[in-house]
C-alpha cells in the first residue's frame, strides 16, 4: 500500500471518529459510562477528560493550542491522538482559509487596479497597440514612442531614460520586430518606478504619526479614511487629528468617518492645526493607540506663508513627540499629471517628505505621471487610490502598475 493510501485510510478512521465524535456525546465514544446529568462538551485544548452529552459546535475560526498538558491519565493513547489530529486539522484548515481570503483580496485589487487605470491604458494602449502591431524596429519608430510616452505625461526625463533603457535592450536581446517592443518597454518602465515600491511599515514607534498634506482637493481627508480602516485591518489601533481647520467640512467629514468606523477623532473648534495635532498625539500616547493620522488644510506651494504654516505643524508634532512624524505623506492628485512633480519637489524642500499617496487615476489618463516622479526623485510612493470606495487605496506595487498599464 502506498503511503498517500495509507494517509487516507488513516484520515478516513478519523474523519468518521471526529464525525461520531461531533454526534454522540464523548461517554460513548471514550466507551466511558452516560452521565446522569448533562456535561459540557469538551473543546480540543481541554480534550476528553469525561463524558458529555453536548454535541461538539463548529470549527472555530483561529488557530487552536495542541493539548497541553497531556490529557487526562485516563484517556488511551489512541484518543489523544484522535485530538492531536483534530486540532492539526482545525488549524490547518484556518491556514488555508486565511490563505484563500488573501488571495481572493489580492485578485479583487488587481481587478480594480486594472479597472482604474482603464483611462490611461485606453490611450496608451491604443497607441502602443498601433506602434508595436509589427514591422521593423527602426528610428521612426522609436520617434513615435516618445510621442506615446510624452503624452501619456511621463515627462520628459523619464521618457528619455525609457527610450535609452528600450534601446539596450533591445541591441542586447538583437530584437528586430515592433511587436517585441512592448516587452523591451514594459521591463524598463518597471525598473524605473521599483524603486518607488517600499510599503509603510508602521512599527518601531508608539503612537506612529504620519501627517498628511498636499494641495486642496487631492484627497489627503478621504485617503486618511481609507488609511485608518485599512490598519485597522492589520490589528492596529487608530487615532485621527483633525487638522484641517481652514475648511469645516474636513472636520465633520472625519468625524463622521470616525464615528461610522469607532475611531478616535481630536477636534477642535476653530483652533489651529499644531494645538490639534499637539492633543491628538497626546490623547494617543495615554489611551495607547498605535497610529495617529493627521490631516492638515490644503495649500498651494506658492502660499508662502501656509507652506510656513504645515513647516511649524510639523516642529510642533516633534514637540509632542521628539521621535515624530515617523512619516511625513504627500497626497498627489494623478489629475495634475507633471505639476504634481512641482509639488513634491516643493512640499519636500518644506517638510522632507518620507512617503507619497497619488489618488484618482481612475479618473485620469495621466497615469504615466509616476515614471516622472520615480526619475525626479524617487520618494516612495506608499499608496494609489483608484476610487472612492473605502478599500480603493491600496499599497503600490511596481509590477502590478505596469501589467495593469501595458498589456
Ligand atoms: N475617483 C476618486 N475620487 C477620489 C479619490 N480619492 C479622493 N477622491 C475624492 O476627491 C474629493 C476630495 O477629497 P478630499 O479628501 O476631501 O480632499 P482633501 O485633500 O482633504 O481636500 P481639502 O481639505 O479641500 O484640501 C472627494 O470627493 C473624494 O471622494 C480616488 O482615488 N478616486
Amino acid at each position: 500500500m502506498s503511503d498517500n493510501q495509507n494517509t487516507q485510510n488513516t484520515s478516513a478512521g478519523w474523519g468518521s471518529k471526529l464525525w461520531k465524535a461531533l454526534n454522540t456525546d464523548i461517554g460513548e465514544l471514550v466507551g466511558g459510562e452516560k452521565p446522569a446529568t448533562p456535561q459540557p462538551a469538551p473543546t480540543p485544548d481541554t480534550a476528553p477528560a469525561g463524558p458529555a452529552t453536548t454535541p461538539v459546535a463548529a470549527p472555530v475560526a483561529a488557530p487552536v493550542a495542541v493539548p497541553s498538558p497531556a490529557p487526562a491519565a485516563s484517556t488511551s493513547t489512541e484518543d489523544k491522538s484522535f485530538w492531536q489530529k483534530t486540532v492539526e486539522v482545525l488549524n490547518t484548515d484556518v491556514t488555508v482559509l486565511a490563505k484563500d481570503v488573501a488571495q481572493a483580496s489580492r485578485e479583487v485589487w488587481q481587478y480594480k487596479l486594472k479597472a482604474g487605470l482603464a483611462k490611461t491604458r485606453d490611450k496608451l494602449g491604443k497607441e502602443l497597440a498601433a506602434l508595436f502591431g509589427g514591422g521593423q524596429i527602426d528610428e521612426d519608430l522609436y520617434e513615435e514612442l516618445e510621442t506615446v510616452l510624452l503624452t501619456a505625461d511621463m515627462g520628459v526625463d523619464a521618457t528619455v531614460h525609457l527610450l535609452k533603457d528600450v534601446r539596450q535592450r533591445v541591441s542586447l536581446a538583437g530584437l528586430k520586430d515592433a511587436s517585441e517592443l512592448r516587452g523591451a518597454l514594459k521591463g524598463a518602465l518597471t525598473d524605473l518606478i521599483a524603486p518607488l515600491e517600499k510599503p509603510l511599515q508602521v512599527e518601531g514607534h508608539k503612537p506612529y504619526i504620519i501627517m498628511v498634506a498636499g494641495v486642496n482637493g487631492a484627497g489627503k481627508t478621504t485617503s486618511i479614511g481609507k488609511l485608518a480602516k485599512y490598519f485597522q485591518g492589520q490589528g492596529k489601533s487608530v487615532l485621527l487629528a483633525a487638522g484641517d481647520t481652514f475648511r469645516a467640512a474636513a472636520r465633520e467629514q472625519l468625524m463622521a468617518w470616525g464615528e461610522r468606523n469607532n475611531v478616535t477623532v481630536i477636534a477642535q473648534d476653530g483652533g489651529d492645526s499644531a494645538a490639534v495635532c499637539f492633543d491628538a498625539i497626546n490623547a494617543a500616547k495615554a489611551r495607547g493607540i498605535d497610529i495617529v493620522l493627521a490631516d492638515t488644510a490644503g495649500r498651494l506651494p506658492t502660499q508662502l506663508h501656509l507652506m510656513d504654516e504645515i513647516a511649524k505643524v510639523k516642529r510642533v508634532i516633534a514637540k509632542a513627540d521628539p521621535s515624530g512624524p515617523h512619516e511625513i505623506l504627500l497626497v498627489l492628485d494623478a489629475n495634475t499629471g507633471q505639476n504634481a512633480l512641482q509639488q513634491v519637489k516643493a512640499f519636500d524642500d518644506a517638510l522632507g517628505l518620507t512617503g507619497l499617496v497619488l489618488t484618482k487615476l481612475d479618473g485620469t489618463a495621466k497615469g504615466g505621471v509616476i515614471a516622472g516622479i520615480a526619475k525626479q526623485k524617487a520618494i516612495p510612493l506608499r499608496f494609489i487610490g483608484v476610487g472612492e470606495g473605502i478599500d480603493d487605496l491600496r499599497p503600490f506595487e511596481a509590477k502590478d502598475y505596469v501589467d495593469a498599464l501595458i498589456e
